[in-house]
Parts: C-alpha cells; structure tokens; sequence
C-alpha cells in the first residue's frame, strides 16, 4: 500500500485533491495533515472522513520537529504540498507569515523526505503545487510557458517562487525526485471568500458592495478547481520527474468583465431584477504592486498527459454559485470564524 501525505488538505484546492485520491485510490493511505488555519476547516472534507484509507492529523508544517517525527513514524512514499498561505492582500500586510508557511515550512517537508528515503528514491515522489505568479506580469499579449524566467512582484509570489527554487535545488543537489506545477487561478466550491469570486458571490448575497481594485483592467485566467485537481492527479501519477507543468484554463477574463458576468449570473439565480447586482460595483484603491495580467500556455501538460479542462467556464460557474447558495451556512460559519472556534476546541 502506497502512503501518501498530502499537505494542507482542508484546504480550498486541498480538500478537492484529498477528496480524489481518497475515493479513487482505495489502495492508498491518505494522510492530510492540515494546521486548520482560518482558510481550511474539515466540513470541506466531511464527506470522506470515515473512509478506511483516510486519516486527519492536524498539524503545522513549520514545526521542524513535528514534522520530522511525523514522517518517520509513517515513511510516506509520496508528498503533495499544498498548505500554504495564498492571499496576495495578506501577503502585503503580513509577509513573514508567508515566508514562514510557503518557504520554511517547505525546506522542513523538503528535509524530512530527504531524511526517510535517504539515498533511496525509487517509486518516492515530491510534487509541489504552485501558482503562476511566480512569472510575474505580463503584459496585454504573450503566455506563460514553463521556461518564462521567475520575476515574482508580491511578497506571496516571492515566497512561491523560493519554495519552488528549493524544490528544484534539492532535486539537483540531492537528487530528490520532484515535480512541480504552476496554476491559474482556481474557482469552485469550498473557496475561502477572500478570493475574487467567493467574496463577491458573498456580497452580493449580502447586498454588500463589490470592492473592485483600480479600473478592473486585470486579466486573469480562471480554472474550475475540480479540473485543477483531476491535473493533479495525473501529474503524480504520469508526470515525469524534475519537471515542471503549467497548468491552465484557457480561459482569460478582465476582472471587470468577470464581475459583471458573475452579477448577471447572480441576478439570475436570485431572481433579482437585472441590473441590480451591477449597482453593488465600487472601484476601490489598487492593490499595491498589482499583476496586470496572467495567462498561462497549457499546452505540454495537454500534450504530454492529455490534460484539459474538462468543464466551460459557464458550467463551472454555475456550479460554483449553486454550490455557494446552497451552502449559506458554510459561509456564514467561515466568515464568523464559527468553524475556526469549534476545531480550535476540538483539538486543543
Ligand atoms: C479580492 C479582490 C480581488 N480583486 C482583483 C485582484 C486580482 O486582479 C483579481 C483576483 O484576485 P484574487 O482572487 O485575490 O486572486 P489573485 O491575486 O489573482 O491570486 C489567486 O490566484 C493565484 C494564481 O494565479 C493563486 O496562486 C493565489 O493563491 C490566488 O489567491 O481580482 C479585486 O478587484 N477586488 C477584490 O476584492
């Protein structure tokens, strides 16, 4: 039986990864270790957690320590690494947390591998899961490949950007077998609503205003997080080793022209009168140093492992609104900080 521990699994993209591997791989240990910070609670994952090849810790990556025992005590075969922090706003007031949790926390993940399969890297996998913004901007033409060089512009980006550098140093230095992918921006069910589209969708159910930063001319290209973990899947399973693979939706959007969509969308749903939605936009300061647009060229992980999305953006948003409508109680628990409060007891 393989052991596999997949980091930061309660989680937005987390949970849908755990989720999968949990339900598709019976063969397998899943262990998801989560620090359950205010982005990740276990009603993401409630559904699967009696599975018998299932088991929570709930744990912090920056731990050296912790971590080290953990990995002795299981000898996992494979890691997949997604806890981290992941606002670009956070990141602009509190940048050490994210070197802590995205650089630090990495390096200790990094050496606990290296420590238990040692010089044995046979059938081990390390896949770290990372974001498109360590590129950088681009500007109004042009698409990330996998060779654009590293030019990260937020505190976030950088640390993203260090964890995966260090992922490949020790690949080249050790021999540490990895892969890496670097993805658009998520959308769907579980999404913390601090994102673009949850906390819209939040306000507008709230009749809150919609805070859009500058002139809303920022282009980024949107992936329905269900395809992003179906990637992942197939990038641990089939991806080659040292490489890294870009990961995509095909599918770019100006910020205000997404917005717009999404209030449409709203008004329909709600069955409010059209337009009243749209009344909630309010341009707001610009975030400081932001990317004007990310695109991502999906095409050697669609080539290669004939990877592609497998849902249109109108589809997955839609499945993304009637998920959060019908999940009012999510929201409200999440943005209360309710569920925060009950799993601090828990597991104190
Ligand atoms: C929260 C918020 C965002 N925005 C703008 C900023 C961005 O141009 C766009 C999307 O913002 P966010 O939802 O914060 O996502 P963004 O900064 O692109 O980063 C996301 O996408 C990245 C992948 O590209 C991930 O690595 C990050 O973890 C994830 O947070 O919307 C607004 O105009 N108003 C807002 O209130």
């Amino acid at each position: 039986m393989k052991k596999i521990l997949i980091t930061g699994g309660a989680g937005f993209i987390g949970s849908h990864v755990v989720r999968r591997f949990v339900t598709n791989y019976p063969e397998y240990q899943i262990f998801n270790l989560d620090a359950l910070t205010y982005a990740g609670n276990l009603e993401n994952i409630a559904d699967i957690e009696h599975a018998s090849n299932y088991t929570f810790i709930k744990g912090d990556i920056v731990e050296t320590d912790f971590i080290n025992d953990l990995f002795q005590k299981h000898q996992f075969d494979g890691v997949i690494h997604l806890a981290a922090e992941s606002h670009v706003d956070r990141s602009i007031t509190d940048p050490l947390a994210f070197v802590k949790t995205n650089v630090f926390g990495t390096m200790n993940l990094l050496n606990a591998a290296k420590m238990i399969w040692k010089d044995n890297f046979k059938n081990k996998r390390f896949y770290h899961v990372s974001t498109d913004e360590v590129y950088g901007s681009l500007g109004a033409t042009g698409l990330f490949t996998e060779t654009t060089p590293y030019d990260p512009n937020s505190p976030y980006s950088a640390s993203k950007a260090s964890s995966d550098h260090f992922v490949r140093a020790y690949g080249e230095t050790y021999g540490l077998p990895y892969v890496i992918t670097n993805c658009s921006n998520n959308y769907g069910p579980n999404h913390f609503p601090e994102k673009l589209i949850p906390l819209f969708i939040n306000n507008i159910i709230q009749n809150k205003p919609l805070p859009v930063y500058g002139d809303g001319n920022y282009t980024r290209d949107w992936l329905f997080v269900i395809d992003h973990a179906i990637a992942i899947d197939l990038v641990f399973h089939q991806g080659k080793n040292h490489e890294t693979y870009n990961i995509g939706g095909f599918n770019e959007w100006k910020n205000i022209d997404l917005v717009k969509l999404l209030c449409r969308k709203m008004d329909d749903k709600l069955g409010s009168v059209s337009g009243t939605s749209e009344k909630l936009i309010t341009y707001v300061k610009d975030r400081p140093g932001h990317d004007l647009r990310y695109a991502i060229d999906a095409s050697k992980i669609n080539t290669e492992l004939g990877w592609r999305p497998s849902v249109t953006f109108e589809e997955g948003l839609a499945k993304t609104i009637d998920w959060f409508l019908s999940n009012e109680d999510w929201l409200k628990n999440v943005t209360s900080g309710e569920y925060a409060k009950y799993y601090e007891k828990q597991y104190s």
